[in-house]
């Protein structure tokens, strides 16, 4: 994640997000797409952060997935550190509070995660955190918890086909990218306590590194900045998700698609909250597209190999990868950006 300054967003001053419904998208009907994909193209532009409806996931489904994650983070410290990050090779697993480590932050977010990562079971494309996921041994969470991620990661498709039709390309132009990608389902929970005196925040405020994030949260907390510098509370909307515009997807639409700074503000109650970061393929130069440069709108981002600038920003907050670094046991990719050099200020969470 990295931190956008209020003044390099081009979006409107809203004072709540847009709904946009997405069902049109799987019309067989390629102006029923096309008016889907304004739809979605319009909210991304103006907000960078919009409700989606209409998404076809079922809420029998959600519900058994937060059952799950629920008895997942119920177990006592001991039983969670089981399943420890640090011994996964792909980035999976449980992430107590305190291991990761934010770029300028006082004191770290008030959370616990559980990360599960594309479960990539193929050696031949295994790559720093591409690989196979560590699941606990905690009945029907893989299953569960895969089902839901399999579904968000077709919806994901769908968004990529419905942008890429929103900004004039072709449709697969970037689900043919969408092949082994390192995209992390993260199963966040916030503890409440209210006998605890501290003004830590959830989280504090970012941006997402990669193209866009699914989330769904389980009570308020988000908060979005708008065109205007103010910070907008996000409701949770039951039937919807809620997505946002990251670090990549603006690069790749050379900026016509801003990534929204968000935060999570401190909990007056428990929460769960479920991101799911949709990328592209670990090897894919992320550069702005040709078809979207010109004589007027020179190309303004220098390019990333995706899976790379991930690892490497992931590598510098995570207390076990530093670790790793440090003993030699694992390096940063050549030339990779430190924390604070991505296009914005600031940066690294997760
Ligand atoms: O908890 C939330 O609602 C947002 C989480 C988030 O912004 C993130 O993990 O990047
Ligand atoms: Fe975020």
């Amino acid at each position: 994640m990295s931190a956008a300054s209020p003044e390099t967003t081009a979006h409107i001053a809203f004072q709540s997000l847009p709904v946009i419904d997405v069902s049109g998208l799987r019309s067989g009907d390629a102006r029923q797409r096309q008016k889907s994909a304004d739809a979605l193209g319009k909210a991304a532009r103006d907000a960078g952060f919009l409700y989606v409806t209409g998404h076809g996931i079922s809420s029998e489904l959600i519900d058994r997935f937060r059952k799950r994650v629920r008895e997942y983070f119920q177990q006592s410290h001991d039983e969670k550190m089981r399943d420890y990050i640090g011994y996964s090779v792909n980035h999976s697993g449980y992430v107590p509070e305190g291991e990761e480590q934010f770029y300028g932050a006082k004191a770290p977010d008030r959370k616990e995660a559980y990360d599960v990562n594309f479960d990539m079971l193929e050696p031949e494309h295994a790559r720093p955190m591409l690989g196979p996921n560590q699941w606990p041994e905690l009945d029907g969470f893989k299953t569960d918890v895969k089902a839901y991620y399999d579904e968000v990661f077709q919806l994901g498709n769908l968004l990529f086909r419905g942008f890429a039709l929103a900004l004039e390309l072709p449709e697969d132009s970037f689900t043919r990218h969408v092949n082994r990608p390192p995209s992390q389902l993260r199963l966040i929970h916030y503890p409440y306590n209210p006998d605890v005196p501290t003004d830590r925040p959830g989280i504090g405020a970012h941006t997402d590194y990669e193209c866009f994030t699914i989330l769904k949260p389980t009570a308020p907390g988000l908060e979005v900045m708008n065109g205007a510098g103010e910070w907008i509370d996000v409701p949770v909307l039951e039937d919807a998700f809620v997505i946002n515009i990251g670090d990549m997807m603006e690069i790749l639409s050379n900026g016509l698609y801003v990534a929204t700074s968000h935060r999570v503000r401190k909990v007056a109650e428990e929460r769960y909250s479920f991101p799911m970061f949709c990328n592209l393929d670990y090897d894919v130069r992320i550069e702005p597209l040709p078809q979207l440069i010109s004589k007027e709108r020179p190309a303004r981002y220098e390019p990333q190999v995706c899976g790379e600038h991930l690892f490497a920003q992931t590598a510098q907050t995570f207390q076990y990868l530093k670790k790793r670094l440090e003993r030699g046991e694992l390096e940063l990719p050549k030339g990779s950006k430190g924390l604070s050099s991505f296009g914005r200020e600031a940066g690294g969470q997760r």
